[in-house]
């Protein structure tokens, strides 16, 4: 196991910033960031912060599961030591005093690591491409709104108030005049953003009002995610400085569209370097045909982790505003109405984008679900369907239309679970069951207007 003290890179990267405190960061299934605030000296000094993994048991509004979920589960909560990852150390540009945020992994006193752990959970996925010798790449796309700020959760959602004194309407697609109307807001995301060294791409305005997506440059998973996970904590904190709220719910509003995650994913030789996607005569590859095959053939089942949410799924259900959320898991070449995109490219930068996941999703789990899909297509030489020529939006392969058929179908996926980790797939459900409880104990106000005077 590292020491702290064996990285001269946290002394030094400490010393020039003039680091007083350090934010120690694990994230949660849910994709909360969950840790301790620590004064730097001791930090440096090989203090090391533990937390319970029960952590990894807990629902979106801090719940457990039942203890019928929870057989398997030793009930004695185990102490977790967090071990700091050197490549995910960030500013946090906001701070008052000179503060660093670090990402951190689990392992237990014994040395071994937590498997519940979202992070451990890509590490295992990564570690068993690295056994062939292959290297994945990703390049995540992540929506997001920003709305008026509103403390009454059961009043819905409104398109925030730009610089011209106006509310957002919709169908302001790709529109820089209406980004501009965020302009100091996009301004500090921007210095918050290089200030933490993330690996921004582009900005655009999308489909609804008030919605934006950036994409990341592609590279290696786990440093995406961190990106990411850091990303939606700097972009919600400025998003509040600046008044409003930033959120990546899927469908935050039924009239408008909802956020995705799109993730577009490669094969690299380990050694060469060379994209294993490419095939011969610009043709994709054998592996290629054998990736999608595995992403058709398993990611109904990998749902749970790409729309973890009751909410994720209005997402995903065809209506007036579902926009391009796709409903399915058929594939195409530059076709946006198939859950699997091939994007016109050249032979080097063959890939395919994954349209599947919400914003919502954890962005570790997203990616250590969609590799695994792939990984198992891959090993098993799963041949994929015929691409789709034309829509795709009243036919092809159909996903779970809600979180309960999604739950069953990974809890009778073998292989997946295999290649997550059963100790992690078992809790997961065990958590995604008990929050759906919780869920399904709040009359809502649907129910009262329908319900109350009249059946
Ligand atoms: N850029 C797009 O393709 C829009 C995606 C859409 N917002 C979704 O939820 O999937």
């Amino acid at each position: 196991m590292s020491n702290r003290q064996e990285h001269p890179h946290f002394n030094d990267w400490f010393q020039t910033r003039g680091i007083t405190e350090v934010e120690c960061l694990v994230t949660d299934l849910t994709g909360i960031l969950k840790g301790k605030i620590m004064p730097a000296g001791k930090y440096l000094g090989g203090g090391r912060p533990r937390l319970p993994d029960s952590i990894f048991i807990q629902t979106v509004t801090g719940g457990y599961p039942d203890d019928d979920d929870i057989h398997f589960w030793n009930p004695a909560e185990r102490d977790m030591e967090l071990v700091p990852d050197p490549n995910a150390i960030f500013l946090v540009p906001w701070a008052d005093d000179a503060t660093a945020q670090i990402i951190h992994d689990c392992h237990y006193l014994t040395g071994e690591p937590v498997e519940l752990s979202p992070r451990h959970v890509l590490k295992r996925v990564l570690s068993f491409y690295e056994a062939r010798g292959w290297k994945p790449i990703v390049a995540p796309e992540v929506e997001f709104f920003l709305v008026k700020t509103n403390t009454d959760s059961d009043y819905p959602l409104e398109p925030p108030i730009g610089r011209n004194g106006r509310q957002e309407s919709s169908r302001q697609s790709f529109s820089i005049d209406a980004v501009n109307e965020f302009d100091p807001l996009f301004e500090e995301m921007y210095d918050y953003c290089d200030a933490m060294n993330l690996d921004l791409d582009t900005l655009i305005h999308e489909e609804g009002a008030g919605q934006m997506e950036v994409n990341f440059q592609h590279g290696d998973p786990l440093r995406l995610a961190d990106q990411v996970v850091m990303f939606k904590r700097a972009l919600r904190e400025t998003a509040l400085r600046h008044g409003m709220y930033a959120t990546f719910m899927a469908k935050p509003m039924a009239n408008e569209p909802g956020s995705s995650m799109h993730l577009h994913q490669s094969l690299l030789d380990a050694e060469s370097g060379d994209n294993l996607f490419a095939g011969e005569n610009g043709k994709s590859s054998r592996l290629f045909q054998q990736f999608i095959g595995g992403l058709q053939h398993y990611l109904p089942s990998a749902m749970p982790l790409l729309a973890p949410n009751v909410n994720s799924y209005r997402r995903l259900m065809r209506t007036e505003t579902s926009g391009s959320a796709p409903t399915n898991v058929e594939w195409g070449t530059d076709n946006r109405t198939v859950g699997l995109r091939v994007p016109v490219s050249t032979p080097e930068a063959t890939r395919v984008e994954n349209r599947l996941a919400g914003a919502d999703a954890n962005p570790y789990l997203v990616m250590a679900a969609s590799l695994a899909c792939g990984y198992l297509g891959m090993l098993g030489q799963l041949e994929p369907r015929p691409p789709m020529i034309g829509s795709a939006w009243s036919g092809g392969h159909t996903l779970p239309d809600d979180i309960r058929p999604a739950l069953d179908m990974l809890s009778a996926c073998q292989p997946l679970a295999e290649v997550l980790g059963e100790r992690f797939t078992n809790s997961y459900l065990a958590v995604k069951r008990a929050e759906h409880r919780e869920y399904f104990q709040v009359i809502s106000s649907w129910e009262r207007e329908h319900l109350l005077l009249r059946v």
